[in-house]
């Protein structure tokens, strides 16, 4: 569904003002139009389940860009009159106003005009507003963007995709998860092939350990209901951290340029993951969480997930894939690091720390090469030492959040950094064990900590020596 980039564009934004639409979605609408990434001709339609008026509206994407974006664009006055705002909600009975706000906006810019859906609502919406668009004639030749997690159990899953199938066909979903969409971590890949220094040591025979780590230091108020419906593991690890940890594990896809083959490539890594132990699972709730607005006050929801992951295949057999996450946490940070086996040979008593290559996923990444090198002098002592290549500032090329770059995927019809449901339904096997009755009780952490003291053990065990690389 390749299609040219002019074609005229209705967007209708579900969820229009919730946090993701706000902190996300808008702004990388608005800076695709500044960076003339969007056709010169569009339409915005928020959908809400309240009432707010076009004004109420227009001033909620206002408030998003100037804090969350790079501020309104010089054409602001001709922008805002092209969004609009329609409430009430949109279910299979009761469509309110947003058939009629599209047709009106597609008389608008003409007949050709492309009508893209993006469903940044709550996982459990997702199959009402599905059913809603199928009974208002609202999918044909249409492009529609699900957010993740798309389902919350591996039956939901399976449920949802089901629906959705008789709605649309494969080439018209978009199952979005943005993690693909930052530019480190297409680096990752870029990183690998290009270049034998990595692509060389990138298995088991040499990578001790693979670690995928992002501790958040924000907390979850403006958001606790889903939050609460969620948690973290739901939130982030079977989602965000399976996608990066398939995009560390694949084998080179026969052609980094097509589409098809990437996505083969990253589900098939998918498809070896093995099924999570419970008893490699650490699960924690900060202190705290329960007296949030909107949190249950017995709530047993995870804030914070550390796991030990194992991929069967020849090329990581054994190498421990360590995963963590979490809510109020000492740092902020995204991180990739692939830790290096210790050198053999006549230094090898010598170096304290191996080799490690690690990856920062913010913006637009930075890798850094933990190194040991000679002290300069006369003795022959050695000396750890690191040195960072800043990813974002090499060529003349400009950076792209990654939701814009994944919108303007779907504008050109270019699915490789999306999933499917084959590679989904995947990720929910391995990580179904989380969803049993062995499910682990989250253990209470301080905010502002590195999560329960569980976790720590958690990297060290069966592998004397190894840490988590962060907040050590
Ligand atoms: N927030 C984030 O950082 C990220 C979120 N996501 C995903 O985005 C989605 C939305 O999350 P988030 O924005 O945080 O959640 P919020 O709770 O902040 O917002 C959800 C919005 O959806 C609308 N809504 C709520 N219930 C329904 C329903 N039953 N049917 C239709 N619309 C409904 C609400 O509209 P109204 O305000 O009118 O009531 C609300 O504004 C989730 O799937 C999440 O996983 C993905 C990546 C990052
Ligand atoms: O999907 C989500 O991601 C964000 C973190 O992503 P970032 O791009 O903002 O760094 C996370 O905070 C949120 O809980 C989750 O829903």
């Amino acid at each position: 569904m390749a299609s040219n980039t002019q074609q005229p564009v209705v967007f209708v934004l579900f969820g229009a003002a919730g946090d993701l639409s706000r902190r996300k979605v808008l702004p990388a609408w608005i800076s695709m139009h500044q960076r003339g990434l969007l056709p010169e001709r569009w339409r915005l339609i928020g959908s809400g389940m309240n009432e707010r008026s076009n004004e109420e509206y227009r001033g909620i994407v206002e408030e998003s860009l100037t804090e969350h974006g790079d501020g309104l664009p010089l054409d602001w006055d001709d922008v805002v009159e092209r969004i609009e705002f329609v409430g009430g909600g949109f279910t299979e009975d009761n469509p309110g106003g947003l058939v009629d706000a599209v047709a009106r906006a597609k008389e608008d810019l003409g007949d050709e005009a492309v009508l893209v859906h993006y469903l940044a609502i709550p996982p459990e919406a997702f199959d009402n507003v599905t059913r809603a668009l199928a009974a208002n004639d609202l999918t044909e030749g249409t492009r529609v963007v699900f957010e993740k997690p798309y389902g919350t159990s591996l039956d939901s899953f399976e449920e949802l995709d089901a629906l959705v199938k008789t709605a649309f066909s494969e080439e018209q979903v978009f199952r979005i998860d943005h993690f693909l969409g930052k530019e480190a971590v297409q680096n990752l890949y870029v990183m690998r092939f290009a270049n034998e220094l990595f692509g060389g040591v990138w298995h088991r025979d040499h990578v001790a350990q693979v670690q995928i780590d992002v501790p958040e230091e924000l907390d979850v108020a403006q958001r606790a209901e889903f939050y609460d419906a969620t948690g973290a593991a739901l939130d982030m690890l079977v989602t965000h951290l399976f996608q990066v940890a398939a995009q560390v594990a694949m084998e080179p896809p026969e052609d980094l340029r097509d589409p098809e083959s990437v996505i083969a490539a990253r589900e098939e890594a998918l498809s070896h993951f093995r099924a999570l132990d419970p008893a490699e699972v650490v699960l924690g709730q900060y202190d705290g969480y329960r007296d949030i607005d909107g949190v249950a006050p017995d709530s047993d929801q995870d804030t914070f997930v550390a796991a030990r992951l194992w991929v069967d295949t020849d090329r990581w057999r054994d190498v421990p894939f360590l995963l963590r996450t979490g809510k109020r946490m000492a740092a902020s940070a995204q991180q990739v690091t692939l830790v290096l086996r210790s050198p053999r040979g006549p230094l090898m008593r010598e170096v304290d720390r191996p080799n490690s290559l690690s990856f920062s996923l913010k913006g637009s990444g930075e890798l850094t090469i933990h190194t040991t090198v000679k002290t300069p002098g006369p003795e022959m002592s050695l000396t750890p030492a690191q040195t960072e290549l800043e990813l974002g500032e090499v060529g003349d090329g400009g950076w792209l959040a990654p939701y814009a770059s994944l919108l303007h995927d779907v504008l050109t019809g270019d699915r490789t950094l999306f999933t499917s449901a084959a590679g989904l339904r995947h990720a929910f096997t391995a990580f179904a064990p989380l969803q049993s009755n062995a499910r682990p009780t989250p253990q209470p952490y301080e905010p502002g900590s590195w999560g329960p003291a569980e976790a720590a053990s958690l990297a060290e065990a069966g592998d004397r020596g190894r840490r988590w690389f962060l907040g050590q």
